[in-house]
């Protein structure tokens, strides 16, 4: 796996061996080290146990509280202890393996995963954590995620019974391909065709352009039998629109491409490791034929004689999939954010710097205020986001029960919520990955930290299902308040209400916090239609055009209004366990009040507040991270991630991070050797004129 030189020495993990340095000169850690044994016997201890020991409430509640029952904590730790005890989900070695390993470690890992979920006879609920914990994107994550979703969504019961069987078995492997070369957010600009030819009752596939090649869909490059391929259907001589088709692209015999299909993967991605796993794939068509009933049929159907029939319903359902996908989304940011908070608190919790008095110890860098104020907010976040995903994975299933009932009155509604609260969600968390890796210090920049290779990963979610600001731009349309929009109703009161909030007290009151994001979310919504008409007195669209930016924050101010609602009212249900409530009544005003003070000027600027009220806010914010600091590594514990799913030395639970950190480095493939490739070549000839030269003087 790791290349060694020919001519170099090679040191298996050996501390100190570089033949140009003495014993004298080597670090006082490594004067007194034992070698491993000396390191495992120090990962014994706990050096957190003070931090939880001032925890005031009971871990193990706070812990059904975030997995939502008792059952998911359960579940959800034996899925994770499965994987942690592994041997070939093993994942320290990831970033440092060439891309063709990379992926054919994610085959072996999905192989075996596969075997686990069939040996072990797990439930979908036990499989998709098992996937989760697995923690390496490749194709699986769009054949359950995308591909199956679709036949299931768009295909009708015959072609549900025919496809979803084969897909269950893993007997065929699927991939989503809408995106092309040329257009990915104008899903209707997309240029594939499918014609309907009466004669052979077939469509035939093609590309018509270079831009019409599909471009971008996971799991198409290499592993994908299969696709849902999105294209302009075309019957009779008229174009329809796009709508999904079941292509096979690959021999089910040898994998080789079918005729006329061309494709392949599209290159390497942001970051090392990370989403390099994933097969993301180009396809071209040329002229490919496929049966008449490889056309999603659901929601409308081309007949025998090529005549295009549309179902009575919203034409709309045809982008059902990337509400299924976005509203799951939402789901993983509080994942991906809790990760990274998780070990930027415990970190910060182990790190010392400057304050020692009297030659005693320095200060814990989480006692710092500063840290506390860029931290805190963040792990209120992680513990909002995972709230609203759950609302929003409820008004999800809500929606798909209506639509079945024929009901569509709250699907605008999803809709919005869903692609908001994504776009909203997966931003905060990409820069939040990034903010931890900085609050981490020097280490977090390293690998094995955990923190490049999250942010790596995450990043691409702020662009794939939809980019932030073309999703947040779907928010203002401007519909019927109903809904996350039935605050829209109080407009006169308002428009004009003040806030009462007189101490800073005050702003702990869910009904002051309430109040004041309804208002500014209003205001700055009015505002905008204002400004709208006075822009463009003929067209709605150029004044839409011109004052998009004001719609886009207008946009993240109902959307934070609907974040802060949704922990305001989780927070108002009964909530068992010591101490469990209170620490999420706190975690819920820091995030109210961090949200105030960083976008106090929305809240200024529409008269929702006084700038005293807004200073008031800010005093209360410090007391409740003060109100936060004891409970800090206790709320973090209550993510109950495991080692290997953190894969952080920073965020180790034992807190042992400096022995880890230091055994890791020998890990790195320059350390194999003690004199490193290529010091024949360019460092000795170099080293060697330059002592010519000197002696030459
Ligand atoms: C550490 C390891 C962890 C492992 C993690 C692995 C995780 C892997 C997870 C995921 C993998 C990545 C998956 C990514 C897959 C993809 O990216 S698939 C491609 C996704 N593509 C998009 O999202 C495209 C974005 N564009 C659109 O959604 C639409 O084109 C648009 C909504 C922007 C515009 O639609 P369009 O039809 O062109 O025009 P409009 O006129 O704006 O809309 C017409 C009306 O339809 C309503 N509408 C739009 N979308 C929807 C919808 N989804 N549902 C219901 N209604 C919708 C819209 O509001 C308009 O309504 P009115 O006419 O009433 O105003
Ligand atoms: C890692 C990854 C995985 C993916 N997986 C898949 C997959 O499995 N299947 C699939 O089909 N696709 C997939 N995609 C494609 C993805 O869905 C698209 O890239 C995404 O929808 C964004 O579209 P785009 O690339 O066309 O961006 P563009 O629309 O070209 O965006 C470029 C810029 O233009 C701005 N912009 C565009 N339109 C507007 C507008 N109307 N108003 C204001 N600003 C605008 C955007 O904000 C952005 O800043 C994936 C992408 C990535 C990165």
């Amino acid at each position: 796996m790791w290349r060694g030189g020919s001519n170099t020495r090679t040191c298996k993990r050996r501390f100190f061996s570089s033949p140009t340095r003495s014993r004298h000169h080597r670090p006082p850690y490594m004067l007194h080290s034992r070698g491993s044994q000396h390191l495992k016997a120090m990962a014994e201890v706990d050096h957190l146990a003070a931090e939880r020991a001032t925890a005031r409430f009971d871990v193990e509640e706070m812990k059904v509280a975030w997995a939502g029952s008792r059952h998911a904590v359960h579940v959800a730790d034996r899925m994770a202890r499965l994987v942690a005890s592994d041997p070939v989900f093993r994942k320290d070695n990831r970033t440092m393996l060439s891309r063709k390993e990379l992926f054919k470690d994610t085959l072996r890992k999905a192989a075996h995963a596969w075997k686990r979920i069939v040996e072990l006879r797990l439930t979908e609920e036990e499989a998709d954590l098992l996937r989760q914990y697995v923690d390496q994107p490749g194709y699986v994550d769009l054949h359950w995620g995308m591909f199956v979703p679709a036949i299931k969504g768009q295909g009708t019961e015959e072609q549900q019974h025919k496809w979803l069987p084969l897909a269950y078995k893993f007997q065929i492997i699927g991939c989503y391909a809408q995106t092309e070369l040329g257009h990915g957010s104008n899903v209707q600009g997309l240029e594939t065709t499918a014609t309907f030819d009466p004669k052979t009752d077939e469509f035939v596939i093609h590309s018509p352009t270079l831009t019409s090649s599909k471009w971008w869909p996971g799991g198409l490059g290499k592993a994908s039998t299969h696709a849902v391929v999105y294209a302009r259907l075309i019957t009779e001589g008229k174009d329809y629109g796009i709508h999904g088709f079941i292509v096979q692209l690959r021999s089910l015999e040898d994998h080789s491409p079918l005729p006329g299909v061309t494709l392949g993967d599209i290159g390497g991605k942001f970051g090392s490791g990370a989403y390099n796993s994933m097969d993301n794939g180009v396809l071209r068509f040329d002229h490919v034929r496929i049966p008449r009933d490889q056309m999603l049929m659901r929601l409308s159907q081309v007949t025998r004689e090529g005549k295009y029939v549309h179902s009575n319903v919203p034409k709309q359902l045809l982008y059902g999939t990337m509400v299924y996908v976005r509203q799951s989304i939402v789901a993983d940011a509080s994942k991906a954010l809790s990760r990274a908070v998780c070990i930027a608190v415990r970190y910060s919790a182990v790190r010392k710097q400057f304050g020692s008095q009297d030659g005693g110890p320095e200060t814990q860098v989480l006692n710092y205020k500063t840290q506390q104020s860029r931290l805190f907010p963040l792990l209120a976040s992680a513990y909002a986001f995972r709230f609203v995903g759950d609302w929003l994975n409820w008004l999800y299933t809500d929606v798909t029960q209506k639509l079945e009932a024929k009901d569509f009155s709250t699907l605008q509604e999803a809709h919005a919520c869903t692609a908001g609260l994504k776009a909203v969600t997966t931003s905060v968390t990409a820069d939040a990955i990034e903010e931890c890796r900085k609050l981490c210090g020097g280490h977090g920049y390293l690998n094995s930290s955990g923190l490049p290779e999250l942010f790596a990963v995450y990043v691409p979610a702020c662009t794939y299902e939809g980019d932030n600001v073309v999703l947040l731009l779907q928010l203002a349309s401007g519909k019927q308040p109903v809904g996350t929009m039935a605050y829209m109703g109080k407009v006169q009161y308002l428009m004009q209400c003040k806030s009462a909030v007189s101490s800073a007290e005050d702003w702990l009151n869910p009904d002051a916090i309430q109040e004041a994001f309804e208002a500014r979310a209003l205001r700055m919504a009015v505002n905008c239609a204002q400004n709208i008409s006075q822009a463009a007195s003929q067209e709605e669209a150029a004044g839409f055009y011109e004052r998009s930016p004001d719609l886009l924050e207008a946009a993240v101010a109902h959307i934070q209004l609907i974040i802060v609602t949704k922990f305001i009212e989780k927070v108002h249900q009964e909530i068992p366990g010591h101490g469990v409530k209170e620490q999420l009544q706190a975690l819920c005003n820091v995030y109210a009040l961090y949200i105030l003070h960083k976008h106090l000027g929305d809240f200024l600027a529409t008269g929702c507040i006084t700038p005293r009220q807004g200073a008031l806010a800010n005093e209360q914010l410090g007391k409740l991270y003060a109100q936060v600091r004891p409970n800090a590594v206790a709320l973090v514990d209550a993510f109950n991630y495991t080692d290997h799913y953190l894969g952080s030395v920073l965020g180790r639970y034992d807190g042992d991070v400096y022995p880890a950190l230091y055994e890791e480095a020998w890990k790195d493939p320059l350390n194999e050797t003690v004199v490193p490739e290529g010091y024949h070549e360019y460092l000795r000839p170099l080293i060697k004129q330059q002592q010519l030269k000197l002696s030459r003087l």
